[in-house]
C-alpha cells in the first residue's frame, strides 16, 4: 500500500491533515540514524516492540534505543513500579534483537523525566547521528503539554505511530517536525496488562515470555 493509499479515520487511528509516511523525515547520507523509544514500560509489551520494529524498518534506522522513564511526572497520580524492575523488563524484552538497546539515562539522571533532557543527553552521547523519537498517537496528542515542548522538534524528528483506540488530532505541531505512520494494530496497554495480572488473568503473548516470568518472579502488579 502506498503512502497516499493509507486509510484515514477512526478505524486506522489516523486523522486527516497529518503528514503520513517517512517522506518528510531527515535523510542525511553518512549520518547514523538512531530511533528513541521512550516509555514508562510498566510493563513493556508487544505494542511497544512492534512500533519500534516497524519504525526501524520504514525509516531505515540503524538502531532503536529504548529509554525507560525515571519519574514520569505526568503519571504522578498513580503507583509506578520501581525503575530497576521496569529497566530489567525492558532489557529482557529487547535482548534478542541486535537492533535494539536500552539506555538508563532517564533513570540515572534522577528527578522528573523530561524528553528535552533525554534528547540532549543522547545527542551528546551520539555525535553525527540523526535522532527519531517514536511516540504512540496518544502520547503525540499530548506533546504540547510536555516541558519545554517548543524545543523538542529541534532536537529530534518525531514519529507518531497509530494505536488502536486513539485518533490522532494534530495539536499544531511544526511542519516538517513530525511524521505519522501506520503500524500493525495491537490493542495492548500496560494498564490492561497490570489489571490482568492483578485479577489473575494471563498476560502470555501480550508481553514477551521472559517478561511474564519476571513479573511472576518479582510478584509485580499482584495487589493493584
Ligand atoms: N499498543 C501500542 N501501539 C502503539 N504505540 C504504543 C502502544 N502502547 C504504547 N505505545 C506507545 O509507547 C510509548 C510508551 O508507552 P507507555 O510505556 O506509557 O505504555 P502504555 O501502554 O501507554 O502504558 P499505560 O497504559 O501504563 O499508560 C508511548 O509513546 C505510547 O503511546
Ligand atoms: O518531557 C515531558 O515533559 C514528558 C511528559 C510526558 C511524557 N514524556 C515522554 O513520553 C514518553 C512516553 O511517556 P509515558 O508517560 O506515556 O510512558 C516517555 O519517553 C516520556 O518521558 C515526556
Amino acid at each position: 500500500m502506498g503512502e497516499q493509499d493509507m486509510p484515514t479515520g477512526p478505524a486506522s487511528g489516523t486523522a486527516p491533515g497529518i503528514r503520513r509516511g517517512p517522506g518528510n523525515a531527515p535523510s542525511n547520507p553518512g549520518k547514523r540514524r538512531l530511533g528513541v523509544m521512550g516509555g514508562t514500560f510498566d510493563p513493556i509489551h508487544h505494542g511497544h516492540l512492534v512500533a519500534a520494529s516497524e519504525v526501524a524498518a520504514q525509516f531505515h534506522l540503524d538502531e532503536v534505543v529504548f529509554v525507560p522513564t525515571g519519574q514520569p511526572w505526568q503519571k504522578a497520580d498513580r503507583h509506578v513500579t520501581p525503575a530497576e524492575d521496569r529497566y530489567l523488563m525492558t532489557v529482557i524484552a529487547t535482548a534478542e534483537n541486535p537492533q535494539f538497546s536500552v539506555s538508563r539515562i532517564d533513570i540515572d539522571r534522577g528527578g522528573p523525566t523530561y524528553t528535552t533532557d533525554t534528547l540532549r543527553d543522547l545527542r551528546a552521547l551520539n555525535p553525527d547521528t540523526d535522532l527519531f523519537f517514536i511516540t504512540g498517537a496518544d502520547a503525540l496528542g499530548q506533546i504540547l503539554t510536555w516541558r519545554y515542548a517548543e524545543e523538542l522538534f529541534s532536537l529530534a524528528h518525531f514519529i507518531g505511530v497509530t494505536r488502536p483506540g486513539h485518533t490522532l488530532t494534530d495539536p499544531g505541531l511544526p511542519e516538517g517536525g513530525v511524521s505519522l505512520i501506520e503500524v500493525p494494530a495491537l490493542a495492548i496497554s500496560s494498564t490492561d496488562c497490570r489489571a490482568r495480572v492483578a485479577s489473575g488473568q494471563p498476560v502470555w503473548y501480550l508481553v514477551p515470555d521472559g517478561v511474564v516470568r519476571y513479573i511472576d518472579k518479582r510478584q509485580l502488579y499482584r495487589g493493584e
